[in-house]
């Protein structure tokens, strides 16, 4: 493929609609054109602390559902409590699924530290099947739920560079502006203008 064209291996909607919109902004002055795809495949997630090795354990699922020669990526997004020194990190996701948000709001309760670290971990595999990895975190803490439940544990989380806000009282441009996603989505941006892939 040498369109520029890149596949987005996620089975979450919510993901997609914000990279969309991260990578459509300020279209760079190189005047490359990528163009986004997505294949909502449903990978396998490794469990582990390594949040790179889980990036990359479904960048290879994504290989090879999708065949050698094409540039595909993944990401994985984790949730990293302070008092629990990183957990439950990538586990996040079942811990939303099977607690629902008001408990991990309350399994924090007893502690003072409610300090917490959103993080997303790209794995890039270019045509040459390369793995290049990007990683934003942004900080902030645990609060009770304001604003809509509609994209994970967004509800939950205030970042401490928000006026107070939680990410589901934030506008989705002012999300991306300061957001994990944000974050590691404009690193990926920059090297995929100045790249060939
Ligand atoms: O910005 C976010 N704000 C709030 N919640 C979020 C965010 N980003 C991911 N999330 C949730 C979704 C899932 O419960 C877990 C990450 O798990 P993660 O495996 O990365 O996502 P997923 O399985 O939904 O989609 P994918 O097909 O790309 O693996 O945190
Ligand atoms: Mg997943």
């Amino acid at each position: 493929m040498s369109n520029n064209e890149i596949v987005f291996v996620t089975g979450n909607a919510n993901k997609l609609r914000e990279v969309q919109s991260i990578l459509a902004q300020d279209a760079d002055s190189t005047n490359k054109t990528i163009r986004l795809t997505n294949e909502a495949l449903d990978l396998e997630e490794l469990q582990d602390t390594d949040l790179n090795a889980i990036a990359l354990a479904k960048g290879k699922q994504a290989v090879l559902a999708l065949g050698k020669g094409k540039p595909v990526f993944v990401e994985d997004t984790a949730l990293l409590f302070d008092e629990f020194n990183g957990l439950p990190g990538a586990y996040i996701k079942w811990f939303v699924k099977s607690m629902g948000l008001d408990k991990i709001v309350k399994i924090l309760e007893p502690f003072e530290n409610k300090n917490a670290e959103a993080v997303t971990t790209i794995c890039f595999a270019d045509s040459k099947g390369e793995y290049h990895f990007f990683q934003g975190i942004t900080k902030g803490k645990i609060v009770s739920s304001r604003g809509p439940t509609t994209f994970g544990w967004d509800s939950i989380f205030e970042p401490f560079d928000s006026h107070g806000l939680t990410y589901a009282e934030m506008a989705k441009d002012a999300k991306n502006a300061i957001s994990h996603r944000g974050k590691a989505f404009a690193q990926f941006k920059e090297y995929l203008y100045q790249n060939e892939f």
